[in-house]
């Protein structure tokens, strides 16, 4: 971008060019309409021409109250883009909205609105110009949309440069003559207003040239394309929708979580953010010194179990996203939540929420996302992937200044050590950028953290004092919750205050588990029960199982906490009743299952019809202290038992077309979860039946033996049900999760002895899956049709199921009779390819070619990861 300036003598001159990191000074910008021949042009300025043409004025104009209202610079499109650049012009058509979005001031000058023809009688009508106004071309063209919607301030001028008033004054006559509604008007994101209504504002708009009707609406829609002149409106038009929907598939796959609703859920589930209890964190010493200081770039909050630090950082993103000082992308590490409990996930989080708010910089993911699709989140090398997509997003001059926020490192279970690396890499590498992040005490944590520079320790146990008043606060309220609620006297509400006060150890978690005890005690018996409540956490959590050992229903209750327990991810209470077989037949009966959960203590809480932990520290306690209470059996068993009721439930739940859609070729992205859902209590089951069987250590009993042999239970269920199985996964949509699963499973059943029938099946089921995952992932039914007939002839799967083949399909495709030596077919480049290596762990390969690029392949799943391209 080059700005235009005043010299002392009064002539125009141009700056430099403000490339990447440079700082652009504030400037005005200038928003009209063209008049053929009238204009100065980029070339006149720099011959020193143009002072004769009748645009020359207005540019004049436009720096003299540019001065009037302090500032050096301003920007006009006639001038300060060279139109003979190609590379330049693409540059400007695609930055222009951003360019008028970040002037100080915009003034449009209506050149056929005057305000001379006022009549010195009209008095009653301050606003004389208005007829005018109305009709002004400046409303009908096209470029303009985008110039009085991006600026936050944009003026009106008459012809003779007189200010006729601002956009806010004049809101009512705008929403009258364009129809834009008025939030738009004032600036609220456009994301809010779908793309039809947006592609309305321009309808009967025009432009010189066709293709900008389209290109002018890049930044309106944020999409980026090259402009091709020449190319015309319709294909123009076109290419820009093609471009939307990319990038919609681009943040569609990219999604794996919604950080946001995760906030949402962990406050409700934690029984609501108590401002007055985390509003200390704001005035403390150590944030103020991250919030202020250039130089403190990672703020990390530490402290042991249940301390209150993931409220704390739900407090502090509420509070930074009122200021609004930067953009805020935050992630929640849940242990207990398979989705959200690795480093890749938080990485996915953080981008998510980043290009939300930030769409520009969807560019760095859409780079490699454009080759290798959904693969490139989800394979083993995505790690790599988003790092690199990361790091990229971190080094762009563009990128706004942002909060990083990452609660509980220590629940990362997957590559917890290569995110703290990246995170003590990249906090010190861009100023625009701060990070907070917060931790239990746990060393490995401590130790990568501590050498990170420009970073600041806040340790909750060092700040005793104010803990320990929030702490107070914590229990007052939540006291007074019971009191109400139970409707205690004032003695019996004394006596829970002093107790809880007394042995709370600036613990809110022990407080909230002791309240939610107490609730199920009856008022009479709450002094006596009181002092049964031991302090500290480990001691409440060994009074609640004693408690639940001593119950009537000691074997359910256990049994249900193993389940809940051992799963990889929270399930749902339909589900819970596949697991467990003295819940059998309740799948309906969901009130009665909430009882049943509310009798395991206070150990498990239900959201929605999904069971979790009360908190993270409960599972661990299971775990560690209570495991030969609750897997009495050890816990390699406890996965046996859901792998063999998966099996179960799946056999009598799946079956062709569970969700009516009746035609092969219904699209999955048009399917609807059916209410009553055939899969409600099979979904996890489809998705981790395999998972559990590994972890059964397969070597250990000789019951393990008898599944995994020819004629065993896994050999039937494929054999039965292993196209039900895949439509499953389909509308579960986990068709990659469910490759990687055959993978796992063949690698399971390749050593075992007797099961040389079961090997060649799962092997053959591979292949099925591999071949055809693309066209079941989006057509759930292909599974029955092109799945079957492009198979070879003696494919084992192809067999089973071959009354499941089209009947009305009488010639069918001739194929081979086996699976030819060829896995996959890596598709994507243009001209012959020369050269091809394998990386030294076989996990990626490199394939050169003459038409000047190098891919790089993901060796596992055929996706292609990058493509560097020659000169
Ligand atoms: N500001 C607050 N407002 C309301 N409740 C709070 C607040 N702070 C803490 N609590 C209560 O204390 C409990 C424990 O807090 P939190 O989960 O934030 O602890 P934590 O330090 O993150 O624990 P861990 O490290 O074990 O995950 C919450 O479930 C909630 O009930």
């Amino acid at each position: 971008m080059r700005l235009l300036l005043h010299s002392n003598t009064g002539e125009l001159s141009l700056t430099k060019e403000f490339l990447g990191d440079d700082i652009i000074p504030p400037y005005a910008i200038l928003s009209h309409t063209w008049k053929d021949g009238e204009e100065v042009t980029f070339k006149d300025l720099i011959d020193g021409t143009g002072q004769d043409k009748a645009g020359y004025k207005k540019i004049w104009f436009c720096g003299q109250q540019a001065e009037r209202d302090g500032l050096q610079y301003f920007w006009v499109d006639t001038c300060c883009i060279d139109k003979s650049n190609y590379g330049e012009l693409r540059e400007a058509l695609n930055s222009m909205f951003r360019w008028y979005r970040d002037a100080v001031k915009c003034y449009v000058y209506l050149s056929d609105v005057s305000t001379a023809k006022r009549k010195a009688s009209d008095e009653v009508s301050e606003f004389a110009w208005e007829p005018a106004f109305r009709a002004s071309r400046w409303f009908t063209r096209g470029w303009t949309l985008q110039e009085l919607l991006a600026p936050s301030s944009v003026e009106f001028f008459s012809q003779e440069w007189n200010r006729l008033g601002g956009k806010r004054l004049l809101t009512k006559q705008i929403i009258k003559i364009t129809g834009i509604p008025e939030l738009a008007l004032q600036g609220a994101p456009l994301s809010r207003f779908s793309i039809n209504e947006r592609l309305s504002w321009i309808e009967n708009r025009r432009t010189k040239l066709e293709e900008d009707k389209a290109y002018s609406l890049l930044g309106i829609l944020d999409v980026y394309i090259p402009p091709l002149y020449g190319e015309g409106m319709a294909r123009a038009f076109k290419r820009v929708m093609d471009e939307m929907d990319k990038r919609d598939k681009c943040i569609q796959d990219l999604h794996l979580t919604d950080p946001r609703d995760d906030k949402k859920r962990i406050e409700e589930t934690k029984g609501g953010l108590l401002e007055d209890s985390y509003h200390w964190i704001l005035e403390n010493s150590d944030f103020q010194q991250w919030r202020k200081g250039p130089q403190s770039r990672l703020l990390w909050i530490k402290g042991d179990p249940g301390k209150g630090k993931t409220m704390l950082l739900c407090g502090i993103i509420d509070e930074l996203s009122i200021t609004k000082t930067a953009q805020l992308a935050y992630f929640f590490c849940q242990a207990t939540d398979s989705r959200i409990n690795s480093a890749t996930a938080v990485l996915r989080g953080l981008l998510y929420l980043l290009v939300n708010q930030q769409p520009s910089l969807l560019s760095h993911i859409r780079k490699k996302h454009d080759h290798a699709g959904k693969a490139l989140f989800e394979d083993a090398n995505a790690w790599v992937a988003l790092s690199d997509i990361f790091t990229d997003i971190l080094q762009d001059p563009s990128l706004n200044s942002t909060f990083f926020v990452i609660d509980a490192l220590d629940e990362c279970v997957a590559g917890l050590l290569k995110l703290l690396d990246f995170i003590a890499q990249k906090s010190c590498v861009s100023s625009r950028v701060k990070w907070i992040v917060s931790s239990r005490n746990w060393p490995d944590i401590e130790e990568r953290l501590e050498r990170v520079g420009h970073k600041v320790r806040l340790c909750l146990e060092l700040n005793a004092e104010s803990v320990s008043t929030a702490v107070s606060i914590f229990i007052q309220r939540k006291v007074l919750q019971l009191a109400d609620k139970k409707k205690y006297d004032d003695k019996t509400r004394d006596a829970v205050l002093n107790h809880l006060s007394m042995h709370a150890n600036n613990t809110f978690l022990w407080v909230a588990l002791v309240c939610q005890n107490l609730e199920k005690i009856p008022r009479w018996n709450t002094l006596v029960k009181l002092n049964a409540f031991p302090p500290g956490l480990d001691s409440l959590y060994e009074r609640m199982m004693e408690q639940i050992c001593k119950s009537d229903n000691a074997d359910l209750c256990k049994r249900i906490l193993a389940s809940v327990a051992i799963v990889y991810q929270p399930i749902t209470l339909q589900e819970l009743t596949s697991f467990i077989e003295m819940l059998e037949g309740m799948a309906d009966d969901l009130e009665s299952l909430r009882e049943i959960i509310g009798l395991c203590g206070s150990f498990l809480t239900i959201r929605g019809d999904t069971i979790y932990f009360v908190h993270q520290s409960a599972k661990d306690f299971l775990f560690t202290k209570t495991s030969h209470e609750i897997f009495p059996s050890g816990t390699e068993e406890a996965h046996h038992h859901i792998f063999s009721r998966s099996l179960q439930v799946m056999s009598r739940t799946l079956r062709r077309d569970m969700y009516s859609l009746h035609q092969l070729g219904y699209p999955a992205e048009q399917v609807r979860q059916p209410d009553p859902d055939p899969l409600a209590a099979s979904r996890y089951s489809c998705i981790c039946w395999i998972d559990h069987l590994c972890d059964w250590n397969p070597s250990s009993s000789a019951e393990n033996e008898v599944n995994l042999q020819d004629g065993g239970a896994v050999n039937n269920f494929l054999r039965q049900q292993y196209l039900y199985w895949l439509e499953a996964l389909s509308l579960c949509k986990s068709m990659s999760k469910g490759v990687v699963l055959m993978a796992k499973l063949e690698a399971l059943v390749k050593s075992r002895p007797n099961a040389s029938t079961l090997h060649e099946l799962v092997r053959d089921a591979c292949r099925f899956i591999m071949s055809h995952k693309w066209a079941i992932e989006n057509y759930p039914l292909q599974a029955y049709a092109s799945a079957l007939l492009f198979s070879p002839t003696q494919s084992l799967i192809r067999g089973l199921f071959k009354r499941e083949e089209p009947k009305w399909i009488t010639i069918k495709p001739a194929m081979d009779d086996k699976w030819s030596a060829c896995l996959q077919t890596l598709e994507g480049h243009s001209s012959s390819v020369n050269s091809v290596a394998f990386s030294h762990d076989s996990a990626r390969l490199a394939s050169g070619s003459d038409d000047n690029t190098v891919k790089i392949w993901d060796a596992s799943s055929g996706a292609c990861l990058s493509t560097l391209k020659g000169p």
